[in-house]
């Protein structure tokens, strides 16, 4: 169980602006100080997205991004798994188009944690937008991301398209998002979005995300 209640996540998620995903940094030993840095710089929920983790490395790492996120009382995301984020008691789980069906990770979950979608055409953005058990999704890649090998870029035009519905659901721009791209993902309608390397690999991860909060929350 999380430690906040759902009603509590959601007023959060609906105020957030910047979402990281990072990988557990294995080889760096670095995961705490990214995550300080990340979120002191003004990232409000923060996902371990590492596809190489076996179910124990993945919880370990998720106890250190639990522990910065109550430090800077941020929000915690699990990637893939309904499993794993029951059991580090995480706030938000993101599921893409092929991951698990949301029905499913609701029986494991519950009404409280938060889900979120991946979306990649309008028709996949319009269904996220209404689906039951969804409490927000993604629109992406705006560009084409080697975070993401293989998914085609579904550009800007997929946020203007969003923009344009006015959704209710809270919705993010993501894929290839970084600080020199910002403006044109601003200007195509995003007011969320979720980055990777834009911190990631930044030489400073608190002053790359202290820009981009920043600029979305003027
Ligand atoms: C916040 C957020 N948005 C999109 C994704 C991508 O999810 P998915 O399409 O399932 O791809 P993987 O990340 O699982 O490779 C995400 N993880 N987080
Ligand atoms: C994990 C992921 N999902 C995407 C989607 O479009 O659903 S794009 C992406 C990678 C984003 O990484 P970066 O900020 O380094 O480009
Ligand atoms: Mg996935």
């Amino acid at each position: 169980m999380p430690l906040l209640d759902g009603k509590e996540i959601r007023r959060k998620l609906a105020a957030a602006r910047l979402y990281l995903c990072t990988d557990a940094r294995t080889e760096r030993g670095d995961l705490a100080e990214l995550a300080d840095a990340a979120l002191a710089g003004g990232v409000d929920v923060i996902q371990l997205r590492d596809k190489n983790l076996e179910a124990k490395q993945e919880l370990a790492a998720l106890e250190v991004l639990a522990e910065a996120c109550a430090r800077h009382d941020a929000l915690l995301a699990v990637n893939d798994r309904a499993d794993i984020a029951l059991a580090a008691g995480a706030d938000v789980l993101h599921l893409g188009q092929d991951d698990v069906p949301v029905p499913w990770a609701r029986r494991v979950l519950g009404e409280d944690v938060v889900i979120g979608r991946s979306t990649h055409s309008p028709a996949q953005a319009e269904h996220a937008a209404h689906e039951a058990g969804v409490d927000y999704f993604c629109t992406g890649p705006c560009w084409p991301t080697p975070t993401k090998p293989g998914r085609p870029a579904a550009g800007l035009d997929l946020v203007r398209f969003a923009a344009g519905q006015n959704f209710e659901r809270p919705w993010f721009a993501i894929g290839g998002i970084d600080e020199a791209r910002l403006g044109d993902v601003v200007e195509a309608g995003a007011r969320r979005v979720v980055v990777v390397r834009a911190i990631t690999e930044a030489e400073d991860p608190r002053a790359a995300a202290a820009s981009i909060a920043a600029r979305l929350r003027a």
